[in-house]
């Protein structure tokens, strides 16, 4: 197999050639993708002029090789970008090809350079805001009262309202260099960028997995919940968590543990809950794994999927009442976000996200969004500091752009 990078090609650096394809996805009504996986220092770029709209019954054990991107609302569709193109940077340069795709993708963008050697900067794919999530404290905090009220009655055990905050960015906000200061200041979480003339564009740096599967057989997911701040040189194994977090991580490890049990899948390993840095965040995270050869069960990917999503990290406990809470009170369309996202088949894996964590561009700026696990013991004023504190995931590296 060809491994070597014609010298025209390695001349430009990786924050050339993420501006190139961004410029050119934007320009002719591609869609994009960039990300890097967690505790990985490659980054990958996959460019799709045929994204699709994915039925409700597609396994993504069937899929070509590409990037999906599914809202939280499970009865609106799906985006599948399949990769046209796929290209992968490490330390900064683009890769010699190790497949026969990357190879056909090398090819093209030695024709594409020839004809279009340089992009003029393009505006993204965004949306105009039109958005009525709780705006002021008042609002959230009697959501959350709304919600502690119905769990008193017995309507629900817990549920996780959301808000967004619109922010404006900087004169020379740039996409990559945001993109790339992401993946160095959170090593440990999805860092993305998807963009699609449908979806508007979307950064995040997620630090939950749904769903993965490892070469066809190793299926994991984690069951993540409860929040605090990190503060540097903090001892993990000294955190004290309180009773009200540990029960509302407990509810999403039963739930992940419902969805084996609905499938009678008892051969799963469980580690923790452990205490995981997320960011500039705390989070009490549980571990399942399952050898999928050992259960004879290909599938455990894509019917987990169905099972899992949206878990009670993101929505509420049970489902359909969580749901149709969010639905008649939080008051807005969260689109993409607490969806889900990330590839599928590239490398033989599937590493599939939670859409946390994360902002969609605006016509005049960008609008964050966060969410707050709520049980019969939150208090509303916390929870309103718990979504502060989660936007400033995000906030925290677009302040020091430069
Ligand atoms: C809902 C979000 O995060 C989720 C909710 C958490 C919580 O309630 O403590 C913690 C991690 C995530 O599973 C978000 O970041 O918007």
């Amino acid at each position: 197999m060809n491994t070597t990078l014609s010298v025209s090609l390695s001349t430009r650096s990786e924050t050339e050639y993420l501006s190139l394809f961004l410029n050119h996805a934007f320009q002719s009504n591609f869609a994009i993708a960039v990300w890097k996986l967690p505790n990985d220092k490659t980054r990958y770029l996959v460019l799709s002029r045929k994204h699709q709209i994915l039925k409700p019954d597609a396994l993504l054990e069937d899929l070509s090789a590409g990037f999906l991107f599914a809202p939280f609302d499970r009865s609106k569709e799906r985006i599948y970008l399949e990769a046209d193109h796929i290209f992968r940077f490490t330390d900064g340069q683009l890769q010699p090809p190790q497949t026969p795709q990357e190879i056909t993708s090398l090819t093209w963008l030695e024709e594409f350079l020839k004809a279009t050697p340089q992009t003029t900067k393009s505006k993204p794919f965004a949306t105009p805001r039109k958005n009525n999530s709780p705006a002021t404290q008042t609002d959230f905090t009697t959501l959350v009262k709304k919600g502690i009220a119905d769990i008193e009655e017995g309507k629900l055990q817990k549920i996780v309202p959301s808000r967004t905050k619109e922010i404006s960015l900087p004169q020379d906000f740039d996409i990559v260099n945001t993109f790339q200061k992401l993946c160095t200041a959170y090593p440990s979480a999805l860092v993305s960028f998807v963009s699609s003339p449908e979806t508007g564009s979307w950064l995040g740096a997620s630090p939950e997995a749904l769903v993965s599967v490892e070469t066809k057989s190793i299926f994991r997911t984690v069951a993540l919940a409860g929040t605090k701040p990190f503060q540097e040189g903090i001892n993990l194994k000294s955190v004290a968590w309180t009773q009200k977090e540990i029960e509302e991580q407990a509810l999403v490890e039963r739930y992940v543990i419902s969805c084996f049990k609905k499938i009678r899948v008892r051969e799963y390993d469980e580690h923790g809950p452990k205490t995981v840095i997320a960011g500039n965040l705390m989070h009490l995270k549980s571990e399942f794994t399952v050898d999928m050869n050992a259960i004879n069960f290909p599938q455990l990917g894509s019917v987990m999927l169905e099972l899992l999503h949206p878990t009670s990290a993101v929505c509420g406990m049970p489902l359909e009442s969580a749901q149709a809470f969010l639905k008649d009170h939080e008051g807005y369309d969260r689109e993409f976000y607490a969806g889900y996202l990330g590839p599928v088949n590239i490398n033989q894996d599937i590493n599939l996200f939670v859409n946390i964590r994360c902002l969609k561009l605006l016509d005049n700026g960008a609008l964050l969004y966060a969410g707050a696990g709520v049980t019969e013991d939150s208090i509303p004023e916390h929870e309103w500091t718990e979504t502060e504190i989660k936007f400033n995931t995000l906030l925290n590296v677009l302040k020091n752009q430069s």
